[in-house]
């Protein structure tokens, strides 16, 4: 059971020039295929490793439908163009409904509130009891997987359906339950149940499979159980301060669904305080916990020189505009509210309904955690920062590693369940997608990540290295905390210290299939294990993994948590042998599995010691969420990179060594796959590509408003 002693876990500081305008995720380096120099350790070899990350993203969040035609606002009501160049704040220490400051996750202080604004710490509301959501018929279900879709009106496209003419739904009748890819995930639950998600409201009709199939449910109960856990983890649905309340409507976890993706939210006031008439009250979106690649690419998709994102609606609509049932949620949260206000406040200080507003959410916000912070703007003048909302993680389905980004260690045990409801909607969409979607988009995999993106936004670097080095800073940054603190990382910047790098091989066998079904996390047991690796090694560990195909090439090396010692789940024998079980930090969209193949792995250092068997799923799930971080973190530095990527490209001939004739490559064969990319609404089952982002744009701030 005792493995070597648990590693000092540093706080790395992280310096500014960090946050790269390099987007992450980063480029897997085409031709890479991960050449390592050796060392010797006993009877092992070692070698240094590379990097790749992947992206694409999807959102469930419901989009409240308005019945008939909303009122466009007069140019003058229209938010005014944002020119403020402030950079990011938080709004310091909201006070919640229990008291607890929301800085607890956000801790920069907002620069410019008034002095009458600022947080005070008011009557401590009393605790919000979350009670279930009578209406919630569809429990359970994800909304756009719900049988029927409905031409109701789109109140952010402003039409008649949510789907364009190139946009059908995917054809459904191509799912075939069989190939959806594992994990099982029932027991993902969270640590006390919490009744009521926006998985179990009523919600915009979309489109769907006709079937009930296994995969469909299991799906939809992935995203439905991390929505239960975004509930218990991120649970206030209010922040309050002296004269400002903000009620978030729905679940604070938002998948991303394309241009429909938006928010609710109803802001109260007290009675001497309305809010500033609707041409200088400016509604924000301010990223939290975000590095400044992200920063970046929201300022070149929404053309501004700032972080946050202006979302100000840009309708004005009535309640009867708006579809009844959205309506009588609304005035059932908003109630419940009041009547906690009413206790905390005296009547005539109490805070008042004023406006509730659909926020549409653009591409360019990306995946992470966000809060909608209310402005008063007036013409030529600096943004005055009013109130600001409830924080919200918005999260596309998939197996990213920046979905990490942003998350505290409270909110690990969500973005641990978000991966997993990843995994199977991503394999969802190549199953219902069918080969098309499988072939189209592994090629936008491998010409995408970061390319496209560099060529949109910034300087291309002048040669693959320079790019290599960026794309590893920028993995690295996306760990930032928002407060500039650092992130928890394993070992010395300089690299592995002795006895690692360890590197071995085995061959993927069958387990148990106990871990992944308790706990919905793959394991690649390994057999074919030289013994002194067995023996020599006991805990949990990280490094990087690569796995040959069946021509025995060797694919790109990815992250990686390692676990070495005896299976608890494996029939008792008297001398417990260890076993050697691998959770690899990629997505294999959904490739049933690699039983068979031949697995590299190269330790870089230890975990923590292994948690004994029957310990309650909760805490496994807790050290895992861990592992994922410090893994992630630990290994997008410098010294701990596949640096022999560097030296495959450079054996690749010349022109094809500077960026510029990279990107041409990149963009060349992405214009070929863009158009068949774009005809699929990838969007709609939470997948982001990178058309969609680019066009999100034309849709403008979109949303809706009401007036109380
Ligand atoms: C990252 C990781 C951490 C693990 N931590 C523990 C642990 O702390 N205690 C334990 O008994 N098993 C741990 N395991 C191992 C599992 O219990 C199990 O032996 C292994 O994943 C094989 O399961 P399978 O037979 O279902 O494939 C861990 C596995 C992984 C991949
Ligand atoms: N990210 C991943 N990490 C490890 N294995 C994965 C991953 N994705 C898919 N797999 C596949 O899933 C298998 C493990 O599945 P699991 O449900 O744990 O079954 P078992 O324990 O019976 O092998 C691996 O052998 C591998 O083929």
């Amino acid at each position: 059971m005792d493995g070597p002693a648990k590693p000092q876990i540093r706080r790395k500081p992280v310096a500014a020039s960090q946050a790269l305008p390099v987007r992450s995720p980063a480029p897997k380096l085409p031709g890479h295929r991960g050449g390592l120099r050796e060392y010797t350790v006993d009877q092992l070899s070692v070698q240094t490793t590379g990097l790749t990350i992947n992206s694409s993203a999807t959102n469930l969040a419901e989009t409240p439908a308005v019945h008939s035609h909303v009122i466009p606002m007069s140019p003058s009501e229209k938010s005014p163009a944002w020119t403020n160049k402030l950079g990011p704040a938080g709004t310091q220490g909201l006070q919640t409904r229990d008291g607890a400051s929301s800085a607890s996750l956000n801790s920069k202080p907002l620069p410019t509130v008034p002095d009458d604004k600022q947080q005070e710490n008011g009557p401590p509301l009393p605790p919000r009891i979350r009670t279930p959501q009578p209406e919630g018929s569809s429990k359970g279900k994800s909304p756009i997987l719900s049988p029927h879709r409905s031409p109701s009106f789109d109140p952010v496209l402003n039409r008649s359906s949510a789907l364009g003419p190139s946009e059908n739904p995917p054809p459904y009748s191509l799912l075939n339950p069989h190939t959806v890819p594992r994990p099982a995930i029932q027991t993902l639950r969270p640590p006390s149940p919490s009744p009521s998600s926006a998985s179990s409201r009523p919600t915009t009709p979309t489109p769907t499979t006709p079937s009930t199939s296994a995969s469909t449910s299991k799906w939809s109960s992935a995203l439905s159980s991390t929505k239960d856990l975004a509930l218990s983890i991120l649970p206030q649905n209010y922040t309050t301060t002296k004269h400002h309340t903000v009620l978030l409507h729905g679940n604070p976890l938002i998948i991303y669904r394309g241009p429909a993706t938006s928010l609710s939210i109803t802001i109260f006031s007290s009675p001497k305080y309305p809010l500033p008439s609707p041409h200088q009250r400016v509604l924000y979106l301010q990223p939290r916990g975000f590095s400044g690649d992200t920063g970046t690419k929201i300022k070149t998709l929404m053309r501004t020189y700032e972080d946050w994102i202006n979302v100000t609606p840009a309708h004005r609509a009535s309640l009867q505009d708006v579809d009844p049932a959205t309506v009588k949620r609304w005035e059932k949260d908003i109630a419940r509210t009041q009547k906690r206000l009413s206790k905390a406040f005296k009547p005539e200080k109490c805070h008042v309904v004023r406006e509730t507003h659909v926020i549409r959410i653009p591409a360019a916000a990306e995946d992470g955690y966000f809060r909608v912070v209310v402005c008063h703007k007036e013409e030529g003048q600096k943004r005055k920062p009013i109130c600001s909302g409830p924080l919200v993680r918005i999260a596309s389905l998939s197996t990213d590693s920046s979905v990490f980004r942003g998350a505290k260690l409270r909110t690990l045990p969500l973005e641990a369940g978000l991966s997993v409801a990843s995994m199977m909607a991503t394999g969802y969409v190549n199953t219902v997608a069918g080969p098309a979607m499988e072939v189209v988009q592994n090629k936008i995999d491998q010409i995408r990540p970061g390319f496209v993106q560099t060529v949109y936004d910034t300087a291309l670097a002048d040669t693959v290295d320079e790019q290599e080095q960026a794309m590893r800073e920028a993995a690295y940054a996306a760990y930032q905390t928002e407060n500039g603190e650092g992130v928890d990382v394993i070992g010395s910047d300089d690299g592995p210290e002795k006895p690692f790098p360890v590197r071995f091989s085995g061959k993927v066998v069958q387990g148990t299939g106990r871990w992944s079904e308790r706990l919905g996390i793959p394991t690649a047991n390994l057999g074919d294990v030289a013994e002194n690796v067995r023996n020599h090694l006991k805990g949990v560990y990280f490094g990087w993994a690569s796995i040959r195909d069946a021509s025995g090439v060797e694919q790109d090396w990815h992250e990686s948590v390692i676990f070495v010692g005896p299976n608890p789940f494996a029939p008792p024998s008297v001398v417990a042998k260890n076993a050697i079980a691998v959770h690899i930090l990629h997505n294999f969209e959904g490739e049933e599995s690699f039983y068979g193949a031949k697995m590299q792995l190269v330790i870089m250092g230890f975990l923590r010691p292994m948690q004994l068997p029957g310990t309650p799923v909760e805490e496994m799930l807790d050290a895992i969420s861990q592992d994922l971080w410090l893994t992630m973190a630990s290994l997008g530095r410098d010294n701990w990179g596949p640096h022999a990527v560097t030296e495959r490209v450079k054996a690749l001939p010349v022109t094809t060594r500077t960026m510029s004739g990279l990107s041409e490559r990149m963009l060349a064969t992405k214009e070929r796959v863009q158009t068949k990319i774009d005809r699929i609404p990838a969007h709609l089952l939470g997948v982001r590509t990178t058309g969609a982002e680019v066009r999100d744009a034309i849709h403008g701030n979109g949303g809706y408003w009401v007036a109380r």
